[in-house]
């Protein structure tokens, strides 16, 4: 299978083209650097950084997904068998500053790209969701046929859940789609190899890289976004995933297209099935890093919810596919990460 890898330059995107060629996949990647970071050839360095992983050379090519002219070149130069798309913007709180820009990359992005895929017949299409099409869960663990929609607090969410229509109404049109659909839990740590992992441009946004760049001491103290929720600890408690378990999910998508033809449109969540509140992430890592990492309480962040975990069986059945890592390699990847790579892929 020859396979296109949008956003394949990302934190997702390396760690999934890193289990695709160890699976023997054939790839093309694209992405426009917009969260990630060019060499001076202009090739992606997470990407070279796979490159000496594997010892396999990546077809790569700076395209962006808007630019219809550009993402067409790349359908007509080569014929793909599978699409991966993970090409989007994901900044939860920018994504409300910024609707207009998220609503046009993420949608019209997909848009283009799907209709290339229909239009140059490459009808298997692996689709990067998210666990916040969820809104807030009505009940624990959260399983695939629960509701989506309701209770989406922002663009970035509302992208993914419109993309997941687009693509639920295309599979009932035309019966001769495979189409996967992965709603990813909160994938944290790195390839354990420590040369690839989660660069976030700036303040990170998410829980674990914040915690990492306290522990090095790049910023002061975590935040804890609010202790009085209905949790073990009264933090918020969410299913964190190892990204290369993550990455696997994916490479077990293409499989099981391989192995069954005729899906039409399949829905999985990628997650370990247990929760983890703030408090016990921070204790992780302070074990992981053997420092000390100071925290203080602060407000909740607006629309955040108590408590996310999912039921992570239907992927087992159907996709063979079943997170390996737990809580102490998650950690014990980010640290090396971080400890390796203080400045992340820019020292480069
Ligand atoms: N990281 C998470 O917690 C998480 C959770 C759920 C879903 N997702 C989804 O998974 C996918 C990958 O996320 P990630 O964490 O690796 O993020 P990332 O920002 O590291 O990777 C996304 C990549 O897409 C590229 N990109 C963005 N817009 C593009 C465009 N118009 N054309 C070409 N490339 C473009 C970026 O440059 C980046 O390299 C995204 O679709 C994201 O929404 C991520
Ligand atoms: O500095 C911080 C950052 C986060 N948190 C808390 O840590 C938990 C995890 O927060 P993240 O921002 O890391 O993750 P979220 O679950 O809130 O959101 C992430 O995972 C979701 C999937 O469940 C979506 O994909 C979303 O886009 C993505 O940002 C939450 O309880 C949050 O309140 C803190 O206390 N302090």
């Amino acid at each position: 299978m020859h396979v296109l890898v949008t956003g394949g330059a990302g934190f997702i995107g390396s760690h999934t083209v890193l289990e695709l060629l160890n699976s023997d996949y054939t790839l093309t990647v694209i992405d426009n650097f917009a969260n990630s970071i060019p060499d001076s050839d202009g090739n992606a360095v997470s990407l070279k950084r796979v490159e000496a992983l594997t010892g396999k050379k990546i077809p790569f090519k700076k395209v962006d997904v808007l630019n219809v002219k550009e993402l067409e070149a790349v359908f007509k130069e080569e014929k793909f068998d599978a699409v991966i798309h993970l090409a989007a913007l994901k900044a939860v709180g920018e994504s409300s500053e910024k609707p207009l820009e998220y609503y046009i990359n993420n949608l019209t992005g997909s848009l283009n790209l799907i209709s290339l895929c229909k239009k140059y017949n490459v009808k298997n299409f692996v689709f990067s969701s998210s666990a916040t099409v969820y809104g807030t869960p009505k009940s624990l663990p959260i399983r695939e046929d629960a509701q989506t929609g309701p209770g989406i607090t922002n663009p970035y969410g509302q992208t993914k859940h419109m993309i997941e229509q687009i693509l639920i109404d295309l599979a009932k049109a035309e019966s001769d789609w495979n189409i996967v659909i992965l709603r990813y839990f909160n994938p944290v740590g790195a390839h354990p190899s420590g040369l690839i992992g989660e660069d976030p441009k700036g303040v990170p946004n998410n829980l674990m890289p914040f915690v990492s760049q306290v522990a090095i001491g790049k910023l002061p103290v975590v935040k804890i976004f609010g202790n009085k929720f209905d949790t073990v600890d009264g933090t918020g408690v969410r299913d964190y995933i190892h990204i290369v378990d993550l990455a696997r999910g994916h490479v077990s998508s293409l499989d099981r297209i391989s192995r069954e033809g005729n899906i039409g449109l399949e829905v999985y969540n990628l997650g370990t099935g247990k929760g983890y509140s703030v408090l016990e992430m921070v204790a992780a890592l302070e074990k992981a890093s053997g420092r000390k990492i100071p925290t203080e309480l602060s407000v909740p962040r607006p629309g955040d919810i108590a408590c996310v975990y999912c039921d992570p069986a239907l992927a087992a059945e159907k996709l063979k596919w079943k997170a390996e890592f737990g809580l102490e390699e998650m950690c014990r990847d980010l640290w090396n990460w971080q400890e390796k790579n203080p400045k992340g892929f820019s020292a480069e």
